[in-house]
């Protein structure tokens, strides 16, 4: 599904930040991507977003090498990938409702077609009292909740979250995890950038584990 050969990244002039990352994410898989703060884990995950382009090395995205990809065949490859950000990005002008629809209007697509299925992800998620507010008025948890819902309503192949559990107690936190388990369940392969040691330790899942830029496949 995705493959890194030997990739490298530095910003500007600055120091390699990644250096010769070499993994794969196979199809229906579930890992965590760890490591120290500044390691490189948001760069990691804006390479997989196709959001930044490697220095050097290879990266094949669904079978296309990500180097040759013009700007609309990269917001093709997009929309089959989901990415909730560690700050969230909801738009504060626009409901959650409107926020989690938002991809499928960028695509263009007809309300009445996706009206009942965006309701029924927020019930999901526990946001279904919550539809009509703007972020401003949701609470950290719920506005990651609807990043997530945001994520998902594309039906991703991959979904990515950068720290998904970093601004929620314990008790969401493993309510977001067992919905991160759930999509698996369904098909989607699932990458979660976390410091949580703890958190891991109650899975037994996949770990790629970043230090100073190199990356480890612990399967
Ligand atoms: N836009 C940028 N320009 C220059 N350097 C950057 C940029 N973004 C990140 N870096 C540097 O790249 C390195 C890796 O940063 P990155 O944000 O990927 O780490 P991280 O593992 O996600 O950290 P954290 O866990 O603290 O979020 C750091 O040294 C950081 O200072």
């Amino acid at each position: 599904m995705v493959r890194f050969e030997n990739v490298g990244l530095r910003y500007g002039m600055g120091p390699e930040v990644l250096r010769d990352v070499t993994f794969g994410i196979p199809p229906h898989s579930f890992q965590f991507l760890t490591g120290p703060s500044g390691a490189g884990k948001t760069t990691l995950l804006r390479l997989l977003f196709l959001s930044l382009r490697p220095t050097r090395g290879l990266i094949n995205i669904f079978g296309r090498d990500a180097a040759k990809l013009g700007p609309d065949e990269t917001a093709a490859l997009r929309q089959r990938i989901g990415i909730v950000f560690q700050d969230f990005r909801l738009l504060d002008h626009l409901t959650t409702y409107e926020n989690v629809a938002l991809p499928l209007r960028v695509q263009e697509k007809e309300e009445a077609s996706y009206r009942a299925e965006v309701r029924e992800l927020l019930q999901w998620v526990g946001l279904g009292e919550r539809m009509h507010v703007l972020p401003p008025v949701l609470s950290g948890g719920e506005k990651q909740r609807a990043a997530i819902a945001r994520a998902l309503i594309s039906r991703p192949e991959i979904l990515l979250a950068d720290e998904p559990t970093g601004n929620v107690d314990p008790g969401l936190a493993r309510r977001l995890m067992r919905l991160f388990l759930e999509l698996h369940k369904t098909g989607t392969s699932v990458l979660i950038a976390t410091h949580d040691i703890g958190l891991m330790d109650q899975f037994d899942a996949r770990r790629l584990v970043i230090n100073q830029g190199r990356l480890t496949v612990y399967d």
